[in-house]
């Protein structure tokens, strides 16, 4: 397991201050990351296999099997990666973090960046993230622009919660489809952060959000 040894800082936006183990992204093992890959390629492949009923049997125990060895050696619920921005900032969030965690292979794996306006991502999604039929789950939009917002937020102000997110669903927004998220900050009124996002496919607008973060500590 990486373990970070740079010394504990006492900024509030270090998770150290709180008790948290804190690892730099490119820091943690391309094995690891290989192995998330192709666990990530593993779940759509369950998702949509037709083998027969041996095959599956097999296949399940063998993965028990994996499972149980890769349980020994668990990372503190709440551990935190920090990751450089390419304008050089860095951003720190949980590293299971459904959405963008480096280490869950069920996030998409958002990788959000700095733009003059915001951030920007770009993501393309499979069946994993399926509501209706060759389309994206409403939860999952909500989930990725919840995200992209709350990041805004953090690197333009400070780490906060959601309060409140309020979704725009105004076209299908499809699978298998080059899709772009972007978010800005509009208006920061003491701890409360306003803050909006968007999806775009091919071009057009799928779906916008408008949220309140809450600072959990304001710069003063
Ligand atoms: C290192 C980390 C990396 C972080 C990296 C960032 C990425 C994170 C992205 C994912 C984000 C999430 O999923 S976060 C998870 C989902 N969200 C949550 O679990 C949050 C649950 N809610 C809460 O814990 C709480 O309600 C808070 C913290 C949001 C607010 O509680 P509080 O701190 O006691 O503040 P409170 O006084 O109630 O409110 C402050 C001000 O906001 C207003 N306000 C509060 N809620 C609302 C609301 N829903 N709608 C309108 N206004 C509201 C109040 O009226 C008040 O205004 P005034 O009187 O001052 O004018």
């Amino acid at each position: 397991m990486t373990v970070n040894t740079q010394p504990v800082t006492e900024s509030p936006d270090d998770p150290r201050a709180f008790g948290l183990p804190l690892v730099d992204a490119h820091s943690l093992p391309a094995e690891l990351r290989t192995l998330v890959s192709r666990v990530h390629d593993l779940v759509d492949a369950v998702a949509n296999t037709e083998v027969d009923t041996d095959t599956l049997a097999e296949t399940a125990a063998t993965v028990e099997g994996l499972t149980d060895r890769l349980n020994v050696a668990r990372r503190q619920i709440g551990a935190m990666v920090r990751r450089e921005l390419g304008d050089g900032t860095t951003m720190v969030g949980t590293i299971t973090n459904i959405v963008e965690g480096e280490t869950n292979p069920a996030a998409p794996q958002l990788f959000l960046d700095r733009t003059d306006e915001g951030l920007r991502a770009e993501v393309t999604l499979n069946t994993i993230y399926q509501g209706p039929p060759g389309l994206v789950h409403g939860g999952w939009i909500a989930a990725m622009l919840d995200q992209a917002v709350g990041s805004v937020s953090a690197v333009e102000t400070s780490p906060g919660l959601t309060a409140n997110l309020e979704i725009d669903y105004r076209r299908p927004t499809p699978l298998f489809t080059p899709l772009e998220i972007t978010s800005w900050v509009e208006r920061v009124e003491g701890r409360k952060v306003f803050v909006a996002g968007r999806i775009r496919a091919h071009g057009q607008v799928t779906a916008e959000a408008t949220a309140l973060m809450i600072r959990v500590e304001a710069d003063g």
